[in-house]
């Protein structure tokens, strides 16, 4: 599964919390980009298609290869665009998307308070224009990134347990 949204949403908090209950290989979508990609983004450019593909691809590549040896695995990756998560669905038989999703406001403080971190607070107008909602089609649920931690970890875990599991809804 992936914890997707945009920049500072809380993706990593949630996903390590998921990997730890649920004992899935966790991997962090940021290892994954090429050294050009940081340094881009650092500089307060925002990605295009083009510098997300091979990234997409290297993501896709993880998570297909450990599905073959039967293992569970949950990342986080901002997966902004419907194509491309898409993409990272390929040669899966199921992949499941739990977006952090809450006001612009909240989000800005919270990357204004984190140290030592790459991307830049200005960058994160370009994340939500960018951003796709879930379409119904697509197994997933939306979260509420204001509730905390464990909250959400909570529900990510009820929601992934869950009968209601399937097309794109609220939680
Ligand atoms: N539910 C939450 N409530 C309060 N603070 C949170 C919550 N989730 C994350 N934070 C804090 O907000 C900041 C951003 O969180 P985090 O790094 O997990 O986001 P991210 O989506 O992985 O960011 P990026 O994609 O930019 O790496 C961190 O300082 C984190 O401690
Ligand atoms: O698609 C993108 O623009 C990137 O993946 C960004 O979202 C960052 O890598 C990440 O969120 C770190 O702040």
């Amino acid at each position: 599964m992936i914890v997707m949204g945009v920049s500072g949403s809380g993706k990593s908090t949630v996903a390590e919390g998921i990997a730890k209950r649920t004992g899935w290989t966790f991997a962090e979508a940021d290892e994954f980009h090429p050294k050009a990609n940081i340094a881009k983004m650092e500089a307060g450019t925002p990605l295009t298609d083009e510098d997300r593909w091979p990234w997409l691809e290297a993501l896709n590549e993880w998570m297909v290869e450990r599905a073959a040896d039967g293992e569970s695995t949950v990342i986080t990756c901002s997966a902004l665009r419907r194509i491309y998560r898409d993409r990272l669905r390929q040669g899966l038989e199921s992949l499941d998307f739990i977006h952090l999703h809450g006001p612009a406001e909240v989000i800005a403080e919270r990357m204004k308070g984190r140290k030592g971190h790459f991307m830049p607070p200005a960058l994160l107008q370009s994340q939500i224009d960018t951003l796709e909602a879930l379409e119904p089609d697509e197994s997933g649920v939306v979260l509420d990134l204001t509730h905390s931690p464990e909250q959400l970890v909570d529900e990510a875990v009820v929601w992934l347990e869950g009968a209601d599991r399937g097309g794109a809804g609220e939680g």
